[in-house]
Parts: structure tokens; C-alpha cells; sequence
């Protein structure tokens, strides 16, 4: 069986960016979001991108950006990936993809079985996929909230290859995620940390360990 494909997403210092790598995460994820906890200055981002140049594929996350964000996005940061987690229409994600010429992930808020209607517009456009449970209303992150989502609601969709799991994943429960969904590829922010915005090298170990451990 291939490895499982995890990417550690939030990183905001070089310790914590190291024992990803040094951990073997295959993607890192740098969020630029002011209300997010993890937010990165573009400045800051394009310090930790480089330092993880060639090590694993760099992830920009990205909610609802206009088009002078999008550039400056990927002028600092350069990345392999850019990861729309806003209210993006398909639409918009086929021209992001256009105009920057780099590959996109789409996040997908999922709370019930109508919410995987939208997967097929999606995936025609988007590289790849990330499921994340949908934020509660009123919640000040589209992701990030550390919170699940029903896995069972899964059973049966067609999913893209290389669809991503995200939502309230920890080490104790990631295993048992990519079991019950049958994905090979999990995101996670909030379940590496001791507070928000603050990553556990420990943890991040425990998850990518965790994620591959599986039968
Ligand atoms: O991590 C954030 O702060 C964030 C902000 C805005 C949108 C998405 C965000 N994170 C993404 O959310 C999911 C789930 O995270 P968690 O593990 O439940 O905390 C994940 O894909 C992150 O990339």
C-alpha cells in the first residue's frame, strides 16, 4: 500500500516548519487569513516557503482573494499549491487557476449529505479536493476550527484521487478517519497544537506517524 499523503497546515515558526519535514509531511500549509490565529504576513510566508523549498510541496492558504492578494501571494511565497477555503464558485477556482498557473485545492465544508452536490462542479476545475467539516454559523474561520465532520456521509461518494480529509483530525482519531473514508490524504492545523496557533513538534510527529500507521 502507498504511504498516506499528510500535510501539516498553520506553520508560523522554523522549529515547528523543521520537525515537519524532518517528520516527512509531504505538503506544508501557510495560511494568510488576518482573523485566523495562524496568519502569516506575506513577508513572513515567503521566509518559510523557501526554507521549505524542495523538501515538500508549499501550500498558500487563501480565503476569498481578489486578484492583487492572489499575485502578491504567489510572488512571496512561490508556492506548489494554492488552497481556496472561502465560498469560492467554480467559476472563480477555474480562473484563479488560469491566471496564476498554479495548481488548486478547493476546500469543501461538509455538515450533510447535500453538501457533496457541489463536489463534481468542483472537481472539473480544482486539482485536488480537501473536505473539511463546515464552520458553525457566525464562526469567525471558514476552517481551522478543529471540529469533525459525520465520515460516514462519505460513503459511497465519488471522490477525485488525492481527495483530502480535514476537520478536528488528531493522532487518536486520524487512523480511524482514513479507515471509515477509505482517503489516502489528511490536513491538519488545530489537532498539532497546544493552543491556537501554536504547533507541538511532538504532536505534529505523533499525527504523521499516526496517519501512516494504519493497516
Ligand atoms: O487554519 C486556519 O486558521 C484556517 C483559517 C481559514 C481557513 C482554513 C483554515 N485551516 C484549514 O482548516 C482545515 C481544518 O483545520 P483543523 O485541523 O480542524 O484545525 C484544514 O484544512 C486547514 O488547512
Amino acid at each position: 500500500m502507498s504511504s498516506v499523503c499528510v500535510k501539516i497546515c498553520g506553520l508560523s515558526t522554523e522549529e515547528t516548519l523543521d520537525a515537519t519535514l524532518e517528520a516527512g509531511a509531504d505538503l506544508v500549509g501557510f495560511v494568510h487569513f488576518p482573523k485566523s490565529p495562524r496568519h502569516l504576513p506575506l513577508e513572513r510566508g515567503r521566509e518559510l516557503a523557501e526554507r521549505a523549498r524542495g523538501r515538500a510541496q508549499r501550500v498558500v492558504l487563501l480565503v476569498d482573494p481578489k486578484d492583487a492578494l492572489l499575485s502578491a501571494a504567489v510572488e512571496a511565497l512561490d508556492p506548489d499549491l494554492i488552497q481556496l477555503h472561502g465560498r469560492e464558485t467554480p467559476q472563480r477556482v477555474a480562473a484563479i487557476r488560469a491566471e496564476t498557473g498554479r495548481p488548486v485545492m478547493k476546500a469543501l465544508g461538509i455538515a450533510s449529505a447535500g453538501d457533496l452536490r457541489a463536489l463534481p462542479a468542483y472537481a472539473a476545475v480544482a486539482d485536488r479536493l480537501l473536505l473539511d467539516a463546515k464552520a458553525p454559523p457566525g464562526a469567525d474561520l471558514p476552517g481551522g476550527n478543529g471540529l469533525t465532520f459525520d465520515w460516514d456521509l462519505l460513503k459511497g461518494a465519488a471522490l477525485p484521487a488525492g481527495t483530502m480529509l480535514s476537520g478536528g483530525l488528531d493522532a487518536g482519531n486520524v487512523a480511524m478517519a482514513l479507515a471509515r473514508t477509505g482517503l489516502t490524504a489528511v490536513d491538519v492545523s488545530s489537532g498539532v497544537e497546544i493552543r491556537p496557533g501554536e504547533k507541538d513538534v511532538a504532536k505534529i510527529a505523533e499525527f504523521v506517524a499516526a496517519a501512516r500507521r494504519r493497516a
